[in-house]
């Protein structure tokens, strides 16, 4: 059934909102009138955000100094943020390498902040959420990516952190539906972040060619559709048209609220699996083309 998700006056914490997609959720949530707190391991850069969104929209944000991975320092930054009506788990790394050229400590820090990292806040907010006053539908959001949909070269253990999210999604949904919390995982392409800024100078080519299947945005676009997708309860959040076949794609058994969405994904299933195969398909003609040539030179 269709729910939507006030935010006004009410208690937005987005962890990584230091930074990128995180900020730019924060800006339009503050300027939404809700209240926002800001958890990042960067003081300075919690501050300079502080000082953004100060100039930018007159607001106040409160921040919070915690590494994810750390549950006790994030336990006691929710503890100071107060009870929390709508959580963005936003903070993610992504250090795109060859599986077998990637060292396993950058895939152990890869999974411990964008998988274990999310198990941790979850942990933490989840008692106070439940306990809440208003009883309004309150939100737990992941921001995932169109990695978590699809793997892609170069993302082993990023879209395998990524993937998790679905798993633990899904399941949290049907454990928080009672206390009228609900779930959304929002599934942007690559945008345009500091992060994304400095995973580009990494990033091999092939990953690059791969994941420009779906166009780039911009991180306020990212933000405004993911800020949508959260306050009408959509548990699959699609941040652009690419994003939308994919979801359809990939749609498994994740609830569907909308009906008219539920009518669209019936219909259309077929032919997305065959778009899908498609892009597959170029793809792996892709990679085949990219190793003659460098097999040539
Ligand atoms: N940019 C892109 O192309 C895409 C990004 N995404 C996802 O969107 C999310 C945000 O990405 P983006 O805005 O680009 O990232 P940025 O690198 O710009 O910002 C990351 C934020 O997370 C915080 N963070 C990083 N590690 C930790 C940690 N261990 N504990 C607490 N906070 C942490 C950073 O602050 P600090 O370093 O101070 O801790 C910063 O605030 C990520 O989950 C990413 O996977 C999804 C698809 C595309
Ligand atoms: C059925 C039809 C399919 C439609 C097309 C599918 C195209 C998918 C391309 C995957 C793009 C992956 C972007 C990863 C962004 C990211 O997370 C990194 N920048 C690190 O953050």
């Amino acid at each position: 059934r269709p729910v939507t998700i006030p935010i006004k006056n009410r208690h937005v914490f987005i962890t990584g909102g230091s930074s990128g997609i995180g900020l730019a959720l924060a800006q339009q949530a503050a300027s939404q009138g809700a209240r926002v707190s800001l958890l990042a391991r960067s003081l300075n850069k919690l501050q300079e955000a502080k000082e953004s969104i100060r100039r930018s929209s007159g607001l106040d944000v409160a921040i919070f100094s915690a590494d994810v991975r750390d549950h006790d320092a994030v336990q006691k930054a929710v503890n100071d943020a107060g009870p929390i009506d709508v959580l963005v788990v936003n903070q993610g790394v992504f250090v795109p390498q060859e599986l077998e050229k990637q060292g396993l400590d950058e895939i152990k820090f890869m999974i411990d902040v964008n998988l274990m990292g999310s198990f941790n806040v979850i942990k933490a907010a989840l008692p106070l959420m439940k306990e809440r006053k208003d009883r309004l539908p309150a939100s737990i959001s992941l921001i995932s990516s169109q990695a978590g949909q699809v793997g892609i070269y170069g993302y082993t253990a990023y879209s395998a952190s990524k993937f998790g999210l679905r798993g633990l999604a899904e399941a949290l949904q049907q454990e928080v539906i009672a206390d009228n919390i609900h779930v959304s995982v929002v599934y942007p392409p690559d945008t345009d972040t500091p992060g994304f800024e400095k995973e580009n100078e990494v990033r091999p080519e092939l990953t690059k060619l791969l994941a420009g299947s779906s166009g780039s945005m911009k991180a306020d676009e990212v933000a405004k559709k993911a800020l949508d997708g959260i306050k009408s309860g959509s548990f699959t959040v699609p941040c652009n048209f690419e994003g939308h076949m994919l979801a359809i794609a990939t749609a498994g058994l994740s609830p569907q609220r909308s009906f008219l969405m539920a009518f669209i994904e019936v219909a259309s299933v077929g032919v997305l699996r065959l778009v899908g195969l498609f892009f597959q398909w170029n793809w792996y003609q892709t990679i085949e083309n990219w190793h003659a040539k460098k097999n040539r030179t």
